[in-house]
């Protein structure tokens, strides 16, 4: 793991996926620009000066910050416990690298998203405000429980572990069937710290940060449960906790993280429900891969034979009630006592829906004219039901996932669909055929395949901000003796009027200082219009052909960016805003995009960038070939397979610039050709598979030539690999069997939020779930020929580092421009 000071290298986390962009919620009143700023800026302001309060909805924030809430919220909490000033931090990168989070979730999951990151933060923010926690704290402990809530889930691909096993994705390969994601989520955040620049800024620290982050996030794996809850209840049996020591205070920070992880139920009502929905929505969307990959159905994911007050009253009785009942132990604060209070309350109410759903399924069955039972609350909360869920469902055990792993796929029979009916559904009734899960949009009513459900509607959420109101605002720990005003009359007057500058401009006032937010502006807001302000997610095209002219354009790309990072570093600092801007790795560009939400403005730093003098001429050159390349490129693939590319991103200056998910670069290489690594040379022609952007960082070898494999520890990939892989859609499962073509396209341009309309474009890639294994031919046509190339995490120089593309793990490969890979191999 590097720790050490790497220059000029920027890291992103290991996959990338497609993010639509969030709509804004206020489009309709863009007319009227004087209401638009007074709503949402007084809203923003509002939420955030209550942010310390449990009342708190990221529901709402989300709402009123137009899809932003994640990097507005961490922003602001950065300058609220003087985080900025101590480290000095460059708002702009801090900035920055919240948005490379919030990106690195995905927006389709129903529940793993941004917002419930946004949502952990707030939650791991009021515990960190807690009287027995607060006074032990560091800043750089502050600073590394802020980042590791928000990252806790960074590049969630909206599936379990148990999934990615039983799928034998490669995540689950590199680490090794153990906390699979979570160690997948620190790694992506280590490299958004290094992307951002901030990671730069905080040299002294950066062990330390990373190995708290680290600690952190493994915490979250809730297959560790009960290891965490075993210790923390020997603790306190035995009252040896002392927050003085490291050790201790970080266990805490641990425990904090986790309860907030889990706190959804101990909010109320209308937010707590709301999150329970979503994430069974999640476990439903689960559950129909599997069920479609013929593997088990989990069975909190099938919502065949589960329900969602089931799921919840298994989930707060044996999950979140043992953890907050020591959590209430150790805090015994009014915070944690309303904890409670709302979690008892929130139980009762889901246990009375559970009887409720009983009492139903029990008159469908007899389906005579019984007298309808109208239960009390108090009644049901007396019930429960003897087929509430156990722990078991929430806390797999390892050997269970391997038991349940796919070996082959079978064809699904009469008898197995028929073992999957319902207990309350006549046999002759159950449908052979699957079912469908109905996705639905974010704003519209989950509908349930049993409208007389309790949770038949999703309520919207809207208007919850107002609770938040009655709560009060609490002061920084950090920065209450500083001085600091926040939300001072003057930065009011800053406030942009122009609804044009409803994003980010409101939030920034409101979430940071004047000067910073006037810096933040003046970066994330130009003057000029720009044609494409928006991520550039475009992913190689799937065809072998127009991949490599891509791969190439993309190399020479960040052979110019990285040259002109070099020369400018040794320039002088300067405290102009260009200047500053300047200072930003050039290979961040595609990424700082995403920084303004405002599509309609030029980003000076794009501009800066656009301009740059130090461009060599043999640069421009360059440029310009990869111009005629793109539009080659585009030209050449198929429109429909090209979703992440958008439209408007076709000028040749947007083609011109890296791009944030593109393909590590790895050239074509021909057979003659060695291929130098670190650890040795590496012969073709081995290497014409070639790492994804999305690579995992071990490097492990594998062959698939003629049966002969040299690499053993890898979980040979039982299905030819064909096209499709190339064409995965990034929270598709990984390594899906080779159903017949038209399924397995289905399966891999399934989307969530459908509403039960299936999308008519296909073949999109996205993110994480899926296979990051290349194959390529070596003739670049289709064969059973393949070679699988994972990149191992072992220390590696750091001049290789320095040559690191952006969106490379931290600890993985460079590839030469020449061609010529250099790559620490091992074992091979
Ligand atoms: N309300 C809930 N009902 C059921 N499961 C939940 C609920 N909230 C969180 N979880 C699960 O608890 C897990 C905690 O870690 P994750 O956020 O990765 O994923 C979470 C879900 O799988
Ligand atoms: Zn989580």
């Amino acid at each position: 793991m590097g720790c050490t000071p790497i220059p000029g290298c920027s890291g992103r986390f290991l996959t990338m996926h497609k993010r639509r962009r969030k709509k804004l919620q206020t489009r309709a009143l863009i007319q009227d620009h004087g209401i638009l700023d007074d709503i949402h800026h007084g809203q923003v302001q509002r939420i955030l000066d209550n942010c310390g309060l449990w009342g708190f909805n990221a529901f709402t924030l989300e709402t009123v910050a137009g899809g932003r809430s994640l990097p507005v919220l961490c922003v602001h909490l950065f300058y609220w416990y003087g985080l900025l000033d101590h480290f000095k931090l460059d708002v702009v990168r801090v900035w920055k690298l919240f948005t490379l989070i919030e990106e690195g979730y995905h927006n389709t999951n129903p529940y793993h998203n941004s917002i419930h990151a946004t949502d952990v933060t707030q939650a791991m923010h009021c515990f960190l405000q807690e009287e027995k926690i607060r006074r032990f704290l560091s800043p750089i402990e502050i600073m590394a429980s802020l980042i590791g809530a928000v990252a806790h889930d960074l590049d969630h691909p909206g599936v379990n572990q148990h999934f990615l096993i039983s799928t034998s994705n490669h995540l689950a390969t590199l680490y090794e069937n153990s906390s699979v994601l979570e160690n997948h989520h620190w790694r992506s955040t280590v490299g958004c710290l290094l992307e951002s620049g901030v990671a730069e800024q905080l040299l002294p620290y950066r062990n330390e940060l990373e190995l708290l982050i680290r600690d952190l996030i493994l915490a979250t794996d809730i297959n560790r449960q009960q290891e965490f809850l075993t210790k923390f209840k020997k603790h306190l049996d035995e009252g040896t906790l002392d927050l003085s020591k490291t050790d201790h205070r970080h266990f805490i920070l641990q425990i904090s993280l986790k309860c907030a992880d889990i706190s959804n139920p101990t909010r109320p009502w209308d937010i707590s429900h709301k999150w329970s929905l979503k994430v069974c929505d999640e476990f439903f969307r689960q559950g129909e891969f599997e069920r479609k990959l013929n593997l088990p159905v989990t069975s909190i994911c099938d919502q065949q034979s589960t329900s969602i007050a089931k799921i919840q009253t298994g989930f707060f009785k044996f999950v979140v009630t043992p953890l907050f009942m020591e959590w209430h132990r150790f805090l015994d604060s009014n915070l944690s006592t309303n904890m409670m209070d709302l979690l008892e309350s929130n139980r009762k109410r889901w246990e009375a829906k559970e009887a409720a759903e009983q009492a139903e399924e029990t008159h469908t069955e007899l389906s005579d004219a019984e007298p309808e039972i109208d239960f009390s609350e108090e009644e049901m909360s007396k019930t429960t039901s003897p087929e509430t869920l156990s722990v078991a469902e929430f806390v797999k055990p390892t050997s269970d996932f391997r038991s349940s792993r796919r070996q082959s796929l079978a064809v699904p029979t009469v008898e197995s669909a028929i073992g999957l009916r319902r207990h309350s559904v006549p046999v002759n009734m159950e449908p052979l055929s699957l079912p469908r899960t109905i996705y639905r949009r974010e704003s519209l009513p989950i509908r349930r395949h049993s409208p007389a459900r309790s949770e038949s509607r999703i309520s919207s959420g809207l208007c919850e901000e107002d609770e938040l109101m009655r709560f009060e605002s609490r002061s920084s720990i950090l920065s209450s003796g500083s001085g600091k005003q926040h939300f001072s009359a003057e930065d009011n007057m800053e406030r942009p009027l122009s609804a044009e500058n409803l994003l980010p401009e409101p939030s920034i006032a409101s979430m940071t200082s004047c000067a910073a937010a006037s810096r933040l502006s003046s970066v994330l807001q130009g003057h000029q219009p720009v044609k494409a302000l928006t991520r550039q997610q475009t992913f190689p095209p799937p065809q072998p052909y127009i991949r490599m002219r891509y791969m190439s354009a993309t190399v020479e790309m960040s052979t110019c960016a990285e040259t002109v990072h070099e020369d400018e570093s040794r320039s002088s600092s300067s405290h102009s805003s260009h200047e500053n801007i300047s200072k930003i790795p050039q290979y961040t560009i595609p990424s700082i995009a995403v920084l303004s939400p405002n599509n309609g403005r030029q980003s000076e730093l794009l501009e800066a960038l656009a301009t740059k003098p130090a461009m060599s001429s043999s640069n421009k050159r360059e440029q310009e070939e990869n111009k005629e390349k793109c539009c080659k490129m585009a030209k050449l693939t198929d429109s429909g397979q090209k979703e992440n590319v958008d439209p408007r991103r076709m000028s040749s200056i947007i083609l011109s610039k890296r791009r944030g998910s593109a393909p590590v670069t790895l050239p074509f290489i021909r057979g003659e050709e060695s291929i130098i690594s670190a650890g040795g040379v590496m012969r073709p022609p081995d290497i014409n598979a070639l790492r994804r952007g999305s690579m995992p960082a071990d490097v492990i070898k594998y062959k698939y030539d003629d049966g002969h494999q040299e690499k053993s520890n890898v979980q040979p990939v039982d299905q030819p690999y064909n096209l499709w892989q190339y064409q995965r859609r990034g929270s598709a499962p990984t390594d899906l069997p080779p159903l017949g073509s038209s399924e397995r396209r289905d399966l891999l341009t399934r989307h969530t939020s459908l509403n039960g309309k299936r999308r008519k474009k296909q073949l999109r890639r996205r993110s994480s779930g899926g296979s990051e294994t290349i194959c390529v031919s070596a003739d670049h046509t289709l064969s059973e020929s393949c070679t699988r190339l994972l990149i191992h995490r072992n220390d590696i120089p750091e001049t290789l580092l320095a040559r690191r593309r952006g969106s490379l793990p931290i600890e993985v490969l460079t590839v030469g421009h020449s061609g010529i890979l250099f790559a620490p191999i091992i074992q091979i």
